[in-house]
Parts: structure tokens; C-alpha cells; sequence
């Protein structure tokens, strides 16, 4: 649920010595919409437009959408504002090094805090080109996880993550490779069989209807959508990735705090994933792990959660 705020309207118009009457007047809104304002309602899209035009700025400044759920909230104002140091900042760094590590990047936890924090790379040890430019490639990618967390979980949302960290790399010129779209070539994950790509849409709706079903996911919801995605493997390449990412996308939306899984614990979460449908306890006890190292993270930034 978002809160709508008009916190940059009130100071617009007031900084420009307009008041709700010239609006209407002016523009030829309705009182009814005007009202809105003041009841903290949702005006529509040409409303808020026209009000822009009218005190000459633009319409993020002066309709905001709150999330009710603190971590997302810190998370966008901590984005918008480019703040060092926080939640975001930690989030990104932590995140992106772990995920690309488990995956087998080169780049240290430092080097990539480097990349973060300066844009720019202190040429080590012979690093592959494609680790540094997934390396910002996910950084972008949490970046539209934190703007679409509260939308429901479309194929779209996840083709385009995918798309965010394949663009360009090396395995984007191979012919056979889709990016951001699903796998054209059956692959294995963990020397087992993985859905076929004829099969892949049909058992990702399936996955994703079964998934969006239910109005409110759980933690343990949440794992089980990741472990049934990472089967399917819907991807050429980067599943591992993506699906992490989804998962950092339902824990903001259901107000849950993530997890990190961290390289560390990459032989737990791979054991985790392989027995799955044996036994869940393995996966759903290195997920809370992570879900440690991030609430390990809040209070070392005195976030209350
Ligand atoms: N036994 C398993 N069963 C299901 N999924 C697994 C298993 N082992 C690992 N995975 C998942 O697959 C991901 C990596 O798969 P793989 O090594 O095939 O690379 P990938 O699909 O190319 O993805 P990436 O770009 O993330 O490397 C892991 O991060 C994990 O999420």
C-alpha cells in the first residue's frame, strides 16, 4: 500500500503565492479534485500534469507515493537523494558482490565497492570485461527492482532483469543467446535436467499464477518461488542472478526483509536448491541466514525493524 504525499505541491504553491482556488479557477479542476489534495487522495496522471505546467515543475515533485513499508521507503528516498553510506549504498555493494561472486565473478567485495562508489575501475588482475559490466548491470538492476516492488510479478518484470544484466556482454552477440527472453537451447543445472525451452513459458505462467494467487507471500512463499524458479531455469544464462533478484522484488513488496545470500554460503544454498523437493528445511534455513546478514545490516545503520 502507498501514502500518497503533496508535501513539494503545498511548497510549490506556496513558494509561488498560489492557493486551491486559483487552481480550479485557473486550470478548471473540479473542487471535488482539488479536495484531494487535502485528503491525501490520488489525483490522475493529466491532473497532476496540468498542475506542473501551471506552477512550472514537474510531477514527481509534487505528487509522491510513499510505501508504507519502511525498508522500500528508505531504500527509494536513500536512492533518490544519492545518500553514501546507507542502507542503499550497503545494499548494493553486498548484494551485487555476493550474487556475482556465487556466479563466479573475479571482482573482489573492495573492487566492486570501488565501481559503486567511484564509477570507475582500478585495473587488478586481469578482469574480464563482462565481470565489471555485469557488475553495473546489477547494480541497475536493483535499481528497478526498488522502483517496480510494488507491482505484481509479470514474465515482463522478469525478462527485463534479465535483459538489465545481459545487455552487451560477450554471450549477447552469440546467436543462440536471448537476452531477455527465455532460453532458445535446453541446459542442466546441477548435472540435472531443467525445463525444456518449449516448456518455459507455459511452466513460468503457471509458476507465477500460483505464486500471484495469493494476496499476501510469506518468507517461506518466497523461497519456494525462487527454488521452482531456479528448476525451471528459464534463462540461457543468469538465473541464478535474476532469481535472487526477484526474490530481493517480493521480499520489498510483501514488507518482508530479504536475504543476501552471501558466497560464503554458496555450497548450503546449492545443497539448499538441489534437495528442494526432498527436503525444504536446507534452502528455507540458509534463506533466513541471509535474512540474518541483512537485519545484521539494519542494525548497524539503527533501522528499526
Ligand atoms: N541443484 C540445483 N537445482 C536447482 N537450481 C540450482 C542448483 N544448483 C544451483 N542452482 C541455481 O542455479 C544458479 C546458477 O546456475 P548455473 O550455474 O547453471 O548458472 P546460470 O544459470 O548461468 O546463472 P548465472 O548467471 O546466475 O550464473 C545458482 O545461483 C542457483 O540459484
Amino acid at each position: 500500500m502507498a501514502k500518497i504525499s503533496y508535501e513539494g505541491l503545498i511548497k510549490a504553491m506556496k513558494e509561488k503565492g498560489v492557493g486551491k482556488t486559483d487552481l480550479s479557477r485557473d486550470l478548471g479542476l473540479s473542487t471535488r479534485t482539488v479536495a484531494k489534495i487535502a485528503k491525501g487522495e490520488k489525483l490522475s496522471r493529466a491532473s497532476i500534469g496540468k498542475i506542473a505546467e501551471y506552477l512550472n515543475t514537474s510531477s514527481e515533485l509534487i505528487m509522491r507515493e510513499e510505501s508504507c513499508n519502511r525498508i522500500l521507503q528508505i531504500l527509494r528516498d536513500e536512492k533518490e537523494m544519492r545518500l553514501s553510506g546507507g542502507l542503499y549504498h550497503e545494499l548494493q555493494v553486498r548484494m551485487t558482490y555476493n550474487s556475482n561472486h556465487i556466479e563466479g565473478s573475479k571482482l573482489s567485495e573492495d573492487q566492486t565497492r570501488y565501481i559503486f562508489e567511484t564509477n570507475t575501475v582500478d585495473i587488478g588482475d586481469g578482469i574480464p570485461v563482462d565481470d565489471i559490466l555485469e557488475t553495473v548491470h546489477h547494480f541497475r538492476a536493483i535499481d528497478y527492482v526498488i522502483d517496480t516492488a510494488e507491482k505484481e510479478l509479470t514474465e515482463d518484470i522478469i525478462k527485463h532483469l534479465h535483459y538489465i544484466m545481459k545487455h552487451d556482454t560477450k554471450d549477447s552477440t552469440l546467436p543462440w543467446f536471448a537476452v531477455g527472453d527465455y532460453k532458445k537451447r535446453a541446459n542442466v543445472v546441477g548435472g540435472r535436467e531443467t525445463v525444456k525451452p518449449s516448456e518455459v513459458h507455459i511452466q513460468m505462467k503457471k509458476l507465477l499464477d500460483t505464486y500471484n494467487a495469493k494476496s499476501c507471500a510469506s518468507i517461506e512463499d518466497i523461497i519456494a518461488l525462487h527454488a521452482e524458479f531456479e528448476y525451471i531455469h528459464p534463462f540461457q544464462d543468469g538465473n541464478g542472478r535474476v532469481g535472487r533478484l526477484v526474490a530481493l522484488k517480493e521480499c520489498l513488496r510483501h514488507n518482508i526483509i530479504p536475504f543476501i545470500i552471501e558466497d560464503s554460503k554458496k555450497s548450503f544454498y546449492y545443497r539448499g536448491l538441489t534437495e528442494w523437493r526432498n527436503e525444504k528445511g536446507w534452502l528455507i534455513d540458509t534463506c533466513l541466514d541471509g535474512q540474518d546478514t541483512f537485519t545484521r545490516l539494519l542494525d548497524m545503520l539503527d533501522i528499526p525493524h
